[in-house]
């Protein structure tokens, strides 16, 4: 196997001594910080998969450096400080870092996440020949190799058991609600039923009654009782997916229910206990949504207990050939065919920068299979969208069955808006509810 990089900053010689005569120096090829140059540039530069590092003295431009390098992304970081409070490495610390041990903490603490992060890794390294289909590595339903798909699966493991509310961030198709599924099934509340709401879809005179259901009369049209999604996913997983769209004035009896545990169906009297874990997932970044006022502090801070950061696709460009190689080898299964990629066009689907994500890779895939009769050459792929404005040169094609049409049109508009549903909808002149059945039932039609 080969050994992972770690990068140590201490101060400490007692810490720095014991890390060095333990077995950490046998497992990790250990790089010790210089003098010369601040610790924050040279773990940059190192592309080391774990750190250790003494700060006390974290400033802004370090957390600027580490998170605009992605570095939590990509390493494992173990802070160790006296304890002083320092907001700039909190805020690092949120974005998924790792660990902050405050002083006086115990040799063996760190030795253990550091054996846990060693054995992870082994196992990875070892589980790569059992996926038939690629190379990539498996966790649920989500597949990555790359260094941070790697320490994502970490945190989801770690999380899955508990019952805390994770709040998972990423930009639109990199695999929010398959973060989500996979949180709950590989869970204890696996056997429990897995209840989806897009917050965006809903109408807000719905909002209430959707979630905590009504009782027959609390309102006209209320002709009998009606059971809400805390109610169905009892015993499960509540999954509230954009929830930045849920009007904020419903926001605060969501967070009612998420401190006190249990809610009230409309127009009842009677509380009801809240047995559901809620994970919600947002593609804005809820620093600025709280600043541009749409999503409630409070209730961000109940909801991402555990934040959970997914990359994009473009930042792991690693596992892009791994990913084709997938779809495509599942598309061979399913249509018991034995269709091949040639390396120009494996080429160009590195090159592109996929700001539809796994989606949009999903999709062109999917697109080219169906257009090459043996090898899926460069020419089958398509990434202009063929709904760009019609222009004289430009025109609607024909010939094709419009449902493949309206298809691309919706994925190629999605696109173009960077995976805003709400642009999208308006542009196609269709609601956003509809937009995502449709997307569903593309997903759907895939699997
Ligand atoms: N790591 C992955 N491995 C395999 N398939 C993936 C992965 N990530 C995403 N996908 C696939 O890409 C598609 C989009 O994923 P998903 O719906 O989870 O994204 P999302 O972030 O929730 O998107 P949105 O914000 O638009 O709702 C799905 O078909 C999913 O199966």
């Amino acid at each position: 196997m080969q050994r992972p990089k770690l990068f140590l900053h201490i101060n400490d010689r007692e810490t720095e001594h014991a890390i060095l005569s333990s077995d950490i120096a046998r497992k990790f090829l250990l790089a010790k910080s210089s003098e010369f140059e601040p610790w924050v540039e040279q773990v940059k530069d190192s592309q080391t998969d774990m750190a250790i590092i003494e700060a006390n003295d974290f400033t802004e431009h370090d957390l600027h450096t580490l998170k605009s390098a992605s570095l939590h992304l990509h390493t494992e970081f173990i802070f160790l400080s006296r304890g002083e409070p320092n907001v700039f490495l909190d805020k690092f610390m949120k974005l998924g870092a790792g660990y902050h041990l405050r002083s006086p903490y115990e040799f063996k603490t760190v030795q253990t996440l550091v054996d846990d992060f060693y054995e992870d890794g082994a196992t990875a390294q070892s589980n790569t020949k059992k996926i038939h289909s690629s190379s990539l590595n498996q966790f649920g339903h989500i597949l990555g190799s790359s260094s941070c798909m790697l320490k994502l699966f970490r945190t989801l493991r770690k999380v899955a058991n508990s019952d805390l509310n994770v709040l998972v961030m990423g930009e639109s198709g990199a695999g929010k609600e398959l973060i989500a599924q996979t949180l709950h099934d590989v869970g204890v509340r696996a056997d429990g039923p897995f209840v989806a709401l897009n917050c965006g879809a809903i109408s807000p005179e719905l909002i209430d009654s959707e979630l905590f259901g009504h009782v027959k009369g609390a309102f006209t049209g209320a002709h009998k009782d009606h059971t809400g999604l805390f109610e169905q996913a009892k015993g499960g997983t509540l999954f509230l997916d954009e929830v930045t769209e849920m009007p904020i004035e419903h926001q605060v009896k969501l967070l009612r229910v998420l401190e006190l545990g249990e809610f009230r169906p409309v127009g009842s009297n009677t509380a009801e206990y809240a047995d559901v874990r809620i994970v919600a997932a947002t593609n804005r970044d809820p620093s600025d949504a709280v600043a541009d006022g749409i999503l409630r502090e409070d209730l961000y801070y109940r909801l991402a207990q555990i934040p959970v950061h997914v990359p994009p696709l473009r930042e792991r460009s690693d596992d892009v050939i791994g990913l084709t190689e997938h779809f495509l080898a599942y598309r061979n299964a399913v249509e018991e065919t034995n269709k091949s990629i040639s390396q120009a066009a494996l080429n160009r689907i590195v090159e592109h920068d996929w700001p539809g994500n796994v989606r949009e890779l999903k999709h062109a895939v999917e697109r080219a299979f169906v257009m090459a009769d043996n090898v899926i050459e460069e020419t089958h792929l398509t990434f202009v969208p063929l709904t760009e404005k019609i222009t004289e040169e430009n025109t609607v094609p024909t010939g094709i069955p419009l449902a493949d049409i309206e298809r691309e049109a919706i994925l190629n508009t999605l696109e173009e808006n960077k995976g805003s549903k709400k642009r999208t909808a308006d542009q196609l002149g269709i609601t956003v509810k509809t937009l995502y059945n449709k997307l569903e039932k593309y997903d759907q039609q895939e699997e």
